[in-house]
């Protein structure tokens, strides 16, 4: 489904709004390079007016029941299950990921609605047993207030919705900032909140100058937390930008996820979820694999098992419903991807399948799906997040070793263990420096689950019964009797 010629990308108190300097900016399809539409692109003087609006729509959201706040949510929920296909259709011609990967996001974003409007009536407090006669002890759940949500362009469904489930469900009110390249989807969300009928100003969007937006929204002491998902270079921009005004922080950011595959893994399962990691989304996701360490005895049955499969996957237009592999978002992307591969050959890997650029006649931003061998530590692709389909193969012979590798660099986010001993999941699953840890299963994020990093890929959780209390405070109130 391809939107209208021009379209509102601003959204403040409850009113679609071309920006003030008449700025536009064109959304284009990263497979086709066709332009889909225009938007209205703002900047910081629009963020502010979003900020204020959020602000003063707090007080009457907050203290709104949290059924009465859930049921919103509920709502949206529903809505966006019906509007499913003209969502993923509208996901994937922004982003370009294949349609039944679009459709799959659409339903993992709409579980996190679900499962905050069920959470937001058990956010509770309580009544501490005072050590003084004469004294009540309570602690109250509150919300935070106006908070920020900035979201990335690899996931422009789910990434919106993990924040806004439960921001929204606790009662701060929101001003969300998408990603420039994919602001389409987003619009869409809210478009569906707006038709459940969410209040006027409890949810702003502001599509904008990432500088620009993100200056107002980091130096405005009325936003009282950002939550950010993207770059460990951005995410250490707005922690720097946030300590004026000791502004909370939820972040999300980079990662470079190893998979284990110790020798007495299942080599077909290991081969098939190294596969469906690697390169879903083209391999533009935070928690794919960024790197495999295998045994050395099985190294080249693994190798050559994958081989076939990643040979065998069609690349295509994601509209295409049999297309595996989809462009990737923008030209940057494609070099980053290739630089990786270069860097790597010229210090001595071997390229199994792929290392070019796809000749496709699409005229998109394409990258073969790659496999490389003879690969060390020292090069680029096992130190730098790719966020493309290159996928580097090392092999180890122990396990006191493999821990070490898959540890040293400083992302912290996911790594995955393709095992059938239940001595070595516990062994290495509490020995690896990761926020999230795979245990045969490659697609860890769920509504109901904690999902966040450690280390350089940041701190908060998204998911879970973790994920509202990022936007509650627990107000203590200590209450002195009187005789
Ligand atoms: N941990 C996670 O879940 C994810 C991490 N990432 C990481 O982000 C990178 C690629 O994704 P991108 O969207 O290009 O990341 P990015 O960090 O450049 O952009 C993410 C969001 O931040 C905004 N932004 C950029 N500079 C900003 C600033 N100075 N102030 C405020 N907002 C700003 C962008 O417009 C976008 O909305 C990769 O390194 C990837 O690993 C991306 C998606 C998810
Ligand atoms: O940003 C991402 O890569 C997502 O977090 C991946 S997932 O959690 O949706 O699988």
């Amino acid at each position: 489904m391809i939107v209208g010629q021009k379209e509102k990308g601003i959204f403040i108190n409850g009113e679609w709004r071309d920006s003030y300097s008449g700025t536009v900016r064109a959304i284009i399809n990263p497979a086709t390079l066709e332009k889909l539409t225009e938007i209205s692109y703002g900047g910081k003087e629009e963020a502010l007016e979003a900020v204020e609006e959020a602000k003063a729509a707090f007080p009457s959201w907050s203290k709104k029941t949290a059924r009465e706040r859930s049921t919103f949510l509920y709502k949206a929920y529903e809505k966006m299950l019906e509007n499913k296909e003209q969502l993923a259709q509208i996901l994937t011609s922004e982003q370009g990921k294949p349609l039944t990967e679009a459709r799959t996001e659409i339903e993992s974003a709409a579980s996190y609605l679900l499962w905050y409007a069920e959470e937001a009536n058990r956010v509770y407090g309580e009544i501490i047993p005072s050590s003084k006669v004469n004294r009540r002890s309570l602690v109250i759940p509150q919300a935070i207030g106006v908070i920020a949500a900035i979201t990335p362009w690899n996931f422009p469904a789910s990434m919106v919705t993990r924040k806004l489930g439960p921001s929204l469900a606790a009662g701060c009110t929101v001003v969300l900032k998408p990603a420039s390249q994919t602001p389409l989807t987003a619009m869409a969300i809210v478009k569906i909140f707006e038709e459940v009928g969410l209040p006027k100003g409890v949810l702003n969007l502001v599509s904008g100058d990432a500088k620009g937006v993100g200056e107002a929204l980091t130096q405005s002491p009325d936003v009282r937390l950002i939550t950010f998902t993207g770059s460990t270079e951005v995410g250490r921009e707005l922690m720097k930008n946030s300590a004026q005004h000791i502004k909370k922080l939820s972040l999300e950011l980079g990662g470079h996820a190893p998979i284990l595959v110790m020798d007495d893994a299942n080599l077909e399962n290991a081969v098939d979820l190294t596969l469906a990691s690697k390169f879903r989304n083209c391999g533009q996701t935070c928690i794919c694999a960024n790197r495999v360490y295998v045994h050395r005895e099985i190294a080249d049955s693994f190798v050559e098992k994958l081989a076939v499969k990643v040979k065998s996957m069609k690349i295509g237009n994601g509209i295409d419903e049999a297309t595996v592999i989809g462009p990737m978002i923008d030209r940057n992307a494609v070099e980053k991807a290739a630089e990786h591969v270069e860097d790597a050959v010229h210090q001595g890997a071997t390229i199994i399948t792929g290392g070019k650029e796809w000749q496709g006649n699409l005229g998109g931003h394409f990258y073969e799906p790659t496999i490389l061998v003879d690969v060390n530590d020292q090069m680029k692709v096992m130190n730098e997040e790719t966020f493309g389909p290159v996928l580097p193969i090392e092999t180890f012979d122990s396990i006191e070793e493999v821990i070490e590798k898959a540890n040293q660099l400083p992302y912290g986010l996911a790594a995955y263990i393709m095992t059938e001993s239940t001595n070595r999941v516990f062994q290495l699953s509490e020995a690896l420096e990761y926020g999230i840890i795979g245990v045969n299963d490659v697609f860890p994020a769920t509504a109901e689950a904690p999902f966040g990093g450690i280390k350089e890929s940041g701190f908060g959780k998204e998911g879970g019964k973790e994920g509202i209390m990022e936007f509650v405070e627990m107000k203590y109130v200590s209450i002195g009797m009187t005789n």
